[in-house]
């Protein structure tokens, strides 16, 4: 190591010591914002009679139109004349009493944004020369095109009155998902903001990124999306990742260096709020940290929570469905326990506190690398080991608790049973992707995961990898496929590096694109999940209709576009065949190539 000069040492000190101060200040601020942000809105948007009564009137067919309403009087004020209107209907209005007093009060949805063309935007992103197919080249034109449909902006009164609005007032023009979702979500911005880099719009991938930095300041940690209504939870951590993919398009150190305060804070957020010991080790889970149903879906969880009989129970069963919200996948069997221990069930059973997940895990082993990367870069070497330390200790944990020896895979672990939860879910290749586990190990997990993939027959479906393999109706479950898991799972299997899992990734790869065109020349959209079952084919189920934009469908296309355009061609079938290890799925995979022809495609 290099011995450091007087005035260097003086220098790192004081950098210490104002990095110190600074985190002081930033909590202070963080639970006065906290404290202010849950106090004015929370009666409107987040809880309370005034919701209660709008919700349960089902005045809208979506239940998210109402918390997605402007006020026209301030919160005190509207509260007012909800506590008037309610005694001068004796506390039992009519759904008509219902709809006028929202009428009287609340302005239309959305309309606290206005359409925004991003002003970085280039009309031939170098990604383009890369694709050769002519009709994948156009579709990346027209991707390209989507964002300028999907750039979002506040309006000014927006930042004056913020307290009118349910939105997360933030600085910077934003992409959205598209569809119903009109404001930004966390975990999908990772997906939009790559996207953004290979389409050139660095501007507006740092302007999200300082967006959410500037909510870590505020809040204390990223909600699930951009509304005080989502104020207790949060969702996949992956802004650390975010900032990464930005400072390796830009190499601009300083950005890394400058974002470590913020980057800390959420880990540390993360640590804090969802730890629990599993074989005594320190792993985490999702969890919300409010009460009462998503307000977002209030209806819909009163609902799910009548088979409960207390009100301790029906909060319980609310606190399960916020976190697995958290978990961005809402709704799973992934996150059922039964009597018996199984996911056989329906959203009753939803116990997602009680399971620790692979993914979470992965992550926050990813944050804690990435920021002791950051650290290196500044020359923190105190803070790199410290971090590097905090990174080998979660990777320690996730292969003593979930990796599974038995199933060649890493697997979720249920804390009520004491016991992995052997069932296919897309998030059990997640370490792959983050390099959660030991590199001396690659070629065993290789083998072993390449087994578990043919085991659990993956390579049958010609719309993608399903998320699980049981059909509830739920729409994070069997057949629907969704473009982030796909990214997780083929980057983590060419990131393994061995030959047969480069092969397979690259397989996969080609076909998701292929039929994510399919879908695309068929219906001129882009859907938020797709069909397994069907190449070419949108997903379904849950609680409302798949929604079109979309933005992180665009975002993984965009860069497997660039990624794989020199070598994909519509016409062509040899582009990536099947490895000898899958040739024994051929009868099936036979069947899938016709299900192709019917959709004129060959995948
Ligand atoms: O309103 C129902 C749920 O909608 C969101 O979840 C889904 O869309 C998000 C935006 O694309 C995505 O991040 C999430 O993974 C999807 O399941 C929302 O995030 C949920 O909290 C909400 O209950």
């Amino acid at each position: 190591m290099l011995s450091l000069g007087r005035s260097a040492q003086a220098k790192m000190l004081l950098a210490k010591t104002l990095r110190q101060w600074a985190h002081l200040r930033y909590n202070f601020c963080l639970a006065r914002a906290a404290r202010r942000l849950s106090n004015k809105y929370s009666q409107i948007y987040c809880y309370g009679p005034l919701l209660h009564t709008v919700q349960m009137a089902k005045l809208f067919p979506d239940s998210k139109t109402f918390v997605d309403m402007k006020l026209k009087a301030s919160p005190e004020k509207t509260m007012e004349l909800f506590e008037a209107f309610m005694a001068s209907t004796n506390n039992t209005p009519t759904n008509d009493q219902i709809r006028k007093f929202v009428d009287d009060n609340f302005g239309a949805k959305g309309t606290e944004l206005e359409v925004w063309t991003p002003t970085d935007w280039v009309e031939h992103p170098a990604f383009l020369d890369l694709v050769n197919d002519p009709d994948l080249k156009q579709w990346g034109v027209d991707l390209n095109n989507i964002w300028k449909e999907l750039g979002r902006k506040m309006k000014d009164d927006v930042h004056k009155n913020p307290e009118y609005y349910s939105i997360i007032p933030v600085p910077n023009p934003v992409i959205i998902p598209g569809g119903r979702f009109i404001e930004f979500y966390y975990w999908d911005s990772y997906w939009i903001i790559r996207g953004l880099l290979y389409s050139e719009m660095r501007d507006t991938a740092r302007g999200m990124i300082e967006n959410f930095m500037s909510i870590v300041q505020r809040i204390g940690f990223i909600p699930n999306g951009g509304r005080v209504y989502y104020w207790g939870r949060s969702q996949p951590p992956l802004l650390a990742g975010m900032v990464k993919s930005y400072v390796d398009f830009t190499k601009d150190d300083r950005f890394a260096i400058n974002a470590l305060d913020v980057l800390e804070h959420e880990f540390e957020y993360f640590i804090n709020n969802h730890s629990v010991q599993a074989k005594g080790y320190n792993l985490a889970v999702y969890r919300d940290s409010s009460k009462g149903p998503r307000p977002e879906s209030y209806s819909e969880d009163i609902e799910t929570a009548a088979t409960f009989n207390t009100d301790e129970d029906k909060e319980n069963h609310y606190s399960e469905l916020k976190s697995a919200a958290e978990s961005g996948m809402d709704f799973s069997s992934r996150w059922y326990i039964n009597e018996e221990g199984t996911n056989v069930g329906n959203l009753s059973v939803t116990k997602t506190r009680s399971i620790v997940p692979v993914d979470l895990n992965s992550i926050l082993y990813w944050n804690a690398k990435i920021i002791a990367e950051f650290h290196a870069k500044a020359g923190n070497v105190d803070k790199m080991t410290e971090y590097e330390t905090k990174a080998q200790k979660i990777k320690e944990a996730i292969q003593a608790v979930l990796w599974n020896e038995e199933a060649g895979c890493w697997l979720d672990y249920d804390l009520i049973n004491e016991k992995p939860r052997d069932y296919f879910v897309t998030s059990n290749l997640a370490p792959l992707w983050v390099k959660a586990y030991n590199i001396s190990d690659t070629d065993k997990i290789s083998a072993s995961v390449l087994n578990y993939i043919e085991k659990n027959k993956l390579d049958t479906f010609p719309g993608g990898i399903p998320n699980t393999l049981y059909q509830t109706g739920e729409q994070w479950d069997f057949p629907n496929v969704w473009a982030p898991l796909q990214y997780i799972i083929i980057e983590g299997l060419d990131n393994l590096g061995t030959p047969d899992a480069k092969q397979l990734s690259k397989r996969w790869g080609h076909r998701w694109v292929k039929s994510n065109f399919a879908a695309y020349r068929d219906s001129r959209a882009m859907f938020e999940k797709y069909d397994a079952e069907k190449f070419g084919g949108h997903g379904g189920g849950g609680e409302y209709g798949v929604q079109k934009g979309f933005g992180w469908t665009n975002g993984v296309i965009i860069e497997w576009l660039a990624k794989y355009g020199h070598e994909i061609s519509l016409s062509n079938t040899g582009a990536a065949g099947p490895s000898s290890r899958f040739l024994s799925l051929l009868g099936v995979t036979a069947v899938a190539l016709i299900g192709a022809f019917a959709g004129h495609l060959i995948w």
